[in-house]
C-alpha cells in the first residue's frame, strides 16, 4: 500500500473498531453463562474468530486460533475445563509462542492436555477432564511474567472448577491491567471473588447471563495519537467511543503522548485529540511499558519522528508477540534514520539523527502493530507499507479511516 499526506493538517473525525481485549473476554463469560448479549462486537479478525471458534466448539475435533494470543490462550482455559475433546493449533508464529504456564496449571486442574509438536508450544491435544475430589478450592500458582493471558485464562475459568479456585501469582507480573480487565468483567457477569495480596480467591459462583457493551479500542486509538503528534501545526481528531471510566490499560497512551504535544479533551462519548506545543521538560524521557507492552511500538515512532530520545524498559514481552517486536523496530526504524538500543540489562534507548521519510518500504512481519505504528510517517513524506492486510487482526477499517483523513491509498502494484 503506497500511502501519502497531501499537505496540510489533519482534521475530523475517525471510527475505532471495538476493543478485543474486552471483546474476547465477554464472549468466553457469556458462553459459560449461556445467555446474554454482548454488543459492539468489533470485525477484528480476533474477535470474530473467538465468536466462530466458540460456536463451533461442541461439534468440532479440530479448531485452528491462527495468530490470535487470546483465542489461543482463552480456548485452552476454556476447551479444558469444560471437557472438550479435540485438538487446538494456530499458526506458524503461534506454535513459537509458549503456553506451558497455563496448560501447567490446567493440568493440575485435573486436564488432560498434551502437546503434539513442541513440548511447551501449540498445538494442543485436549483429552477431556478428570473430575478432582477436592472439597476446597483448588490451588495454583502462575508466575506473571511471561503473558498474563495465562492469569486472564485461568480466572475465568475458575468459578468451573469444583470449590473455585485459590491463584498465587509469583514474582513480577507483567499487563497486570489486562488482568484487572478480567477480573472486573467477571465481576460484571455475577463472579465471586477478592484479592488477597499476591492470591486471588475465586468463588464457585457461575456467571450470569449479563448484557455488556464493548468499549471502543485505546490500541487502536494509539495510533491516531501519533498521527495528531506528527501532522502538521493545528491537527486535531475526534475519537468517538471512549470512555474515561475505561478497562483499558492501553489508556495510558494519552499521558504518554502529552509529551509528544497531543492534548486529550474527553467528550461525552470519546474523546478529541488536538496538537499543542511540545512541553518544555522533554529531556529525560523514561517510559516503562510492563503494564502497556502494545503501546510500545507507537511510541517509539514518534520518539524516533520527533527526534526527542526516550529510555524505554517492560518490553521483555515483545519478543514473543506477533513477531519479536524488538527486533522487528530495531531494522525498521534503521531504514529512516531511527534507532532503538539496549543499554543495559531490559533497558532501551530510541533516538534518532536526520530522520526522513522518503518512500522507504516498512515490512510488516505479520504484525497489525507493525504496520499501524509506522503508517503515521506518511504524514512526513510517501512510504509502501508491505502487508496492509495484517491490520485486519485488530483495526480492519484502518486504512478506510486513513483515506477518509484525508490521506492518499494506493495498492501497490
Ligand atoms: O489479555 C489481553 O487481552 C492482552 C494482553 C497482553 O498480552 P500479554 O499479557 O501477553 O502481555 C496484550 O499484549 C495483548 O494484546 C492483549
Ligand atoms: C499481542 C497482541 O495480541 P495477541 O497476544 O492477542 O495475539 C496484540 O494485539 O498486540
Amino acid at each position: 500500500m503506497h500511502l501519502s499526506w497531501p499537505g496540510g493538517p489533519l482534521r475530523g473525525t475517525a471510527q475505532l473498531p471495538a476493543s478485543k481485549s474486552e471483546a474476547n473476554r465477554a464472549l468466553i463469560l457469556q458462553a459459560l453463562a449461556g445467555g446474554g448479549t454482548v454488543s459492539n462486537l468489533s470485525d477484528a479478525h480476533d474477535t470474530q474468530l473467538m465468536r466462530r471458534l466458540l460456536a463451533a466448539a461442541p461439534s468440532t475435533a479440530v479448531l485452528d486460533a491462527e495468530d490470535a494470543g487470546t483465542v489461543m490462550r482463552f480456548l485452552t482455559a476454556y476447551l479444558a475445563i469444560t471437557g472438550w475433546r479435540g485438538q487446538l493449533t494456530g499458526t506458524a508464529r503461534m506454535q513459537e509462542r509458549p503456553i506451558a504456564v497455563l496448560v501447567s496449571a490446567l493440568r493440575q486442574a485435573g486436564a488432560r492436555i498434551t502437546y503434539l509438536k513442541k513440548e511447551g508450544f501449540p498445538p494442543l491435544e485436549f483429552a477431556g477432564l478428570i473430575a478432582a475430589d477436592t472439597g476446597g478450592p483448588g490451588e495454583t500458582e502462575m508466575r506473571g511474567d511471561i503473558s498474563s493471558q495465562y492469569i486472564s485464562a485461568l480466572l475465568m475459568l475458575s468459578p468451573y472448577q469444583p470449590g473455585g479456585l485459590r491463584l498465587r501469582l509469583t514474582g513480577p507480573v507483567g499487563s497486570r491491567p489486562y488482568i484487572d480487565m478480567t477480573l472486573a468483567l467477571m465481576r460484571r457477569f455475577g463472579a465471586d471473588w477478592m484479592v488477597e495480596g499476591d492470591t486471588i480467591r475465586v468463588g464457585p459462583t457461575p456467571y450470569q447471563p449479563t448484557d455488556y457493551t464493548v468499549e471502543a479500542d485505546w490500541s487502536a486509538a494509539s495510533y491516531w495519537y501519533s498521527l495528531v503528534a506528527l501532522a502538521p501545526a493545528g491537527s486535531e481528531i475526534t475519537l468517538p467511543g471512549l470512555r474515561e471510566q475505561s478497562l483499558q490499560g492501553d489508556q495510558a497512551i494519552g499521558s504518554l503522548m502529552a509529551h509528544f504535544g497531543v492534548q486529550t479533551t474527553f467528550l461525552p462519548d470519546g474523546i478529541h485529540l488536538r496538537q499543542v506545543p511540545l512541553p518544555a521538560d522533554n529531556e529525560q524521557l523514561f517510559f516503562d511499558f510492563t503494564n502497556c507492552p502494545d503501546l510500545a511500538q507507537t511510541v517509539a515512532v514518534v520518539a524516533a519522528t520527533l527526534a526527542i530520545p526516550v529510555e524505554m524498559t517492560g518490553l521483555e514481552s515483545l519478543r514473543i508477540k506477533e513477531t519479536d517486536r524488538i527486533a522487528a523496530l530495531q531494522t525498521e526504524l534503521a531504514k529512516f534514520g531511527g534507532n532503538l538500543r539496549e543499554v543495559g540489562a531490559g533497558r532501551f534507548r530510541v533516538e534518532s539523527t536526520g530522520f526522513t521519510v522518503d518512500k522507504q518500504m516498512v515490512d510488516t512481519y505479520h504484525d497489525h502493530r507493525m504496520a499501524m505504528a509506522f503508517a503515521p510517517l506518511a504524514l512526513r513524506g510517501p512510504l509502501t507499507i508491505a502487508a496492509p492486510l495484517v491490520v485486519k487482526k485488530s483495526y480492519p477499517r484502518f486504512w478506510k479511516e486513513l483515506a477518509q483523513a484525508g490521506f492518499t491509498t494506493r495498492e501497490a502494484e
